[in-house]
């Protein structure tokens, strides 16, 4: 997990998957199957990638009651995944009841998913954490307050943007994983994120993951915007 660099397979088809991984034949790659793609082709989109060899996280952000959300892991956790989410706004409770489910779905001798919750979405800005979700302490402490809840309840670590990662691990420990959307490139638009910062900038916070869609998967030439992406990540220049 750490130092990964996530690629979001935000496609709306495996036929439009396989077309993007082409290029791709030869890394084994760290990918983020998100709701759209789960939700047109189920489980055997992940059977697909993991015969590839492909790490996967499956984000699916679930929030719901305790035991809804219970439930759905223990069948989140049959399909072998690296990595899972929530919302931590569902509360600890909801938070304890996911690691719960995954540990009763996960077979044995197969290792637990790793469980991380959202705290505030990346799209989500200082404006909108006071005036429409009315939380007076602003944005990085809500974050915080969120990654509180989530280790407590006994989560791997979260999702943040990269400004808020350096303060979640002084506060939290190093090894409670941050994974971070909102990557983007100097030279590359912002879309929906409002909390973006660059790969070098990443690399300087001691984050544990970064997610990049977009910037990769819309690029004229994905596989050399993936490279250029991961060597700034890794800190390697040519
Ligand atoms: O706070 C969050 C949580 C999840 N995401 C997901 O990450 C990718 C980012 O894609 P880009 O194209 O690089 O913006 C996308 O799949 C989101 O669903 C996030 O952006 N922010």
């Amino acid at each position: 997990m750490k130092d990964s660099l996530i690629i979001a397979l935000d496609f709306p088809n495996k036929g439009q998957v396989r077309e993007f991984l082409e290029p791709f034949e030869n890394e084994q790659l760290f990918v983020k199957v998100g709701m759209e793609l789960f939700y047109a082709e189920g489980p055997s989109i992940i059977e697909e990638l993991k015969k590839q060899n492909h790490k996967i996280f499956l984000d699916l952000k679930l929030h719901d009651i305790p035991n809804t959300v219970k439930s759905a892991m223990k069948v989140l956790a049959s399909l072998d995944c690296d990595l899972v989410n929530v919302h931590a706004a569902g509360g600890s409770e909801m938070m304890s009841a996911a690691l719960e489910g995954l540990e009763s779905g996960t077979a044995p001798g197969q290792k637990r998913p790793c469980c991380i919750a959202v705290t505030q979405l990346t799209s989500t800005s200082e404006i909108q954490v006071k005036l429409e979700q009315q939380i007076e302490v602003g944005l990085q402490e809500s974050v915080l307050n969120y990654a509180k809840l989530a280790q407590g309840s006994g989560l791997d670590g979260v999702v943040c943007s990269p400004h808020e990662a350096s303060f979640i691990h002084c506060q939290l420990g190093a090894e409670f994983l941050t994974v971070t959307p909102g990557i983007r490139p100097a030279d590359s638009g912002h879309q929906d994120q409002k909390r973006t910062a660059t790969p070098e900038f990443a690399r300087e916070q001691g984050i544990s993951a970064i997610v990049v869609g977009r910037p990769i998967t819309r690029a004229i030439n994905p596989l050399e915007s993936y490279l250029k992406i991961k060597n700034a990540w890794k800190g390697v220049y040519q």
